[in-house]
């Protein structure tokens, strides 16, 4: 496929040399192997349904050092322990950045997380091939994301069903109507609704409302950054979205377990 000389472009082209570097080290053999030692998945897209059954919107709390938009976002870093100051919260799910080179993440960043609490868990991270779905089972992933705009179509389906059979539910995510109508081709139900433009960095919740009105009602519609308030909140439930992925306003916060209750309504 095309990539536009964009931000995007360049991370997913940097994750390919990356990729075919670890690929070296680790084969996917030996992945199958550790998978046989990980506890099964916990069921992302059930938890954030259960939450909406109940009337909670399903915060989806990001645990993210720095980004390419906010630069160095928390120095003082204990991925445990922003887990659990999130789940004390009412985090329905964690969302784990583990890109290294962009957001300064790790996969040693997830599971740390995810021993410490019972939430399942969003690998946050740019996958493009098969060994990476591997890899996410094995580091403990509840759930992959895959991006439309850095996939063609028959790479988000195989990609899809790769992670259906390893047990991991999917977050597709999309930010225009050509994304969306691609991304309802999958079999998941978890649709995120990017409000930033990965190509700009231009980030405006009205995007989420443009698209949510579009997206079919059995769909469980995620809106993704740039969520500051429990305005935003508000404002989003009006345009049927039930999940919201929260990353830097969170992160930006000494006490992130009062931020999310602030966020919710519920502090
Ligand atoms: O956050 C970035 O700067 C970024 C740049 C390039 C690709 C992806 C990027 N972010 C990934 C995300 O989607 C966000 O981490 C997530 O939606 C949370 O957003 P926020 O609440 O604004 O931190």
């Amino acid at each position: 496929m095309v990539i536009e000389d964009d931000i995007l472009a360049k991370i997913c082209a940097d994750k390919r040399l990356e990729i075919a570097r670890r690929q070296a080290v680790t084969s996917i053999e030996e992945l199958k192997r550790q998978i046989k030692d990980v506890e099964k998945p916990r069921g992302f897209g059930r938890a954030l349904m259960d939450a909406a059954a109940a009337g909670r919107p399903g915060l989806i709390a990001e645990i993210k050092k720095a980004s390419p938009s906010g630069g160095m976002i928390r120095e003082h870093f204990d991925p445990a322990a922003l887990a659990r100051a999130y789940a004390a919260g009412g985090a329905v799910c964690l969302s784990v950045l583990t890109d290294q080179p962009y957001f300064d993440g790790s996969p040693e960043h997830l599971k740390a997380a995810r021993a410490a609490v019972k939430l399942p868990v969003l690998r946050k991270d740019f996958i493009l091939d098969p060994w990476q779905i591997y890899e996410s089972r094995a580091m403990g992933a509840d759930c992959i994301l895959l991006i439309m705009s850095a996939l063609t179509d028959d790479e988000a389906h195989s990609l899809e069903e790769l992670a259906r059979a390893l047990d991991m539910d999917v977050l597709v995510e999309v930010h225009d109507e050509a994304e969306l109508q691609r991304a309802l081709g999958l079999q998941t139900l978890l649709i995120g609704i990017n409000n930033r433009n990965l190509k700009t960095m231009v980030t405006t919740l009205e995007t989420t409302e443009k698209l949510s009105c579009t997206c079919p009602p059995d769909r469980f519609v995620i809106s993704e950054s740039g969520i500051k308030t429990h305005e935003d909140v508000l404002r989003l439930r009006k345009v049927c979205v039930s999940g919201f992925l929260v990353g830097e306003s969170l992160m930006r916060r000494a006490d992130v377990t009062a931020a999310v209750h602030e966020l919710l309504g519920t502090g």
